[in-house]
């Protein structure tokens, strides 16, 4: 599965980190149901802070945008994440006893602070396309392990997860930041990008973020 033509090359420069990320043993243990439950709520009040940190990258992206169109996509997203995407923690973390105001004031995991600072140093430092090429894996490895784990799930506590992700809502949104980021790497780096000197900057800078998800998986089957 790929979605446009940047991300594929960013994925195949990634190497195995791609692999470790989205074939992660917390993954496997969605599919196969396997993932205690500990683990699985432990990652989501984490996650819930990474969504607060995420949503400030994505409006850093909109002060960094060039066209009306990028800042239109990049504030679509801020809004996506703020009142539709955090919902699903929300609401998970109280069937669970967690209430909001607990997930706003939990303490966040190193690994946690190493990803999302990351990313947001990304769009501070460099440009656009440096926080474009940061913010990728999050979005575009979830839809590839969603629409993978659609496909290979057993008997599973986690088939809402899944069906999240592997939903064409999801797989929509995918394909728009993967356009987004063709437009972008078009807009900036002309016909030819992978002759860029740039471009193996930002090979690394994808490469560095994928690594940061395994680690945050680790953060959950860790504790
Ligand atoms: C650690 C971690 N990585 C990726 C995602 C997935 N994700 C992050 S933001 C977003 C919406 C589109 O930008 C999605 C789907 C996550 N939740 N947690």
């Amino acid at each position: 599965m790929s979605y446009g033509t940047t991300f594929p090359l960013w994925r195949a420069a990634a190497g195995g980190a791609w692999q470790d990320y989205t074939c992660h043993a917390f993954v496997e243990g969605m599919r196969d149901g396997t993932l205690p439950r500990a683990a699985f709520l432990r990652y989501l009040v984490q996650d819930y802070l990474f969504l607060v940190h995420f949503s400030r990258a994505w409006s850093l992206a909109v002060t960094k945008a060039e066209t009306l169109e990028e800042m239109r996509a990049c504030a679509a997203t801020v809004h996506a994440l703020l009142n539709d995407e955090m919902r699903l923690h929300i609401e998970t973390c109280a069937a669970a006893g967690i209430t909001e105001a607990e997930l706003y004031a939990a303490r966040e995991a190193p690994q946690n602070l190493a990803y999302t600072r990351y990313v947001m140093d990304a769009g501070h430092s460099g440009d656009f396309l440096d926080l474009m090429a940061a913010l990728a894996p999050c979005v575009l490895g979830y839809g590839e392990i969603g629409t993978r784990l659609a496909a290979a799930a057993g008997d599973t506590a986690y088939a809402d997860w899944i069906a999240t992700y592997a939903g064409d809502d999801y797989q929509d949104t995918c394909r728009a930041v993967a356009g987004l980021i063709d437009g972008a790497v078009a807009y900036r780096l002309g016909p030819s990008p992978t002759d860029s000197p740039r471009w193996p900057r930002l090979c690394a800078r994808f490469e560095t973020a994928t690594r940061l998800e395994v680690d945050f998986w680790g953060m959950g089957l860790s504790g």
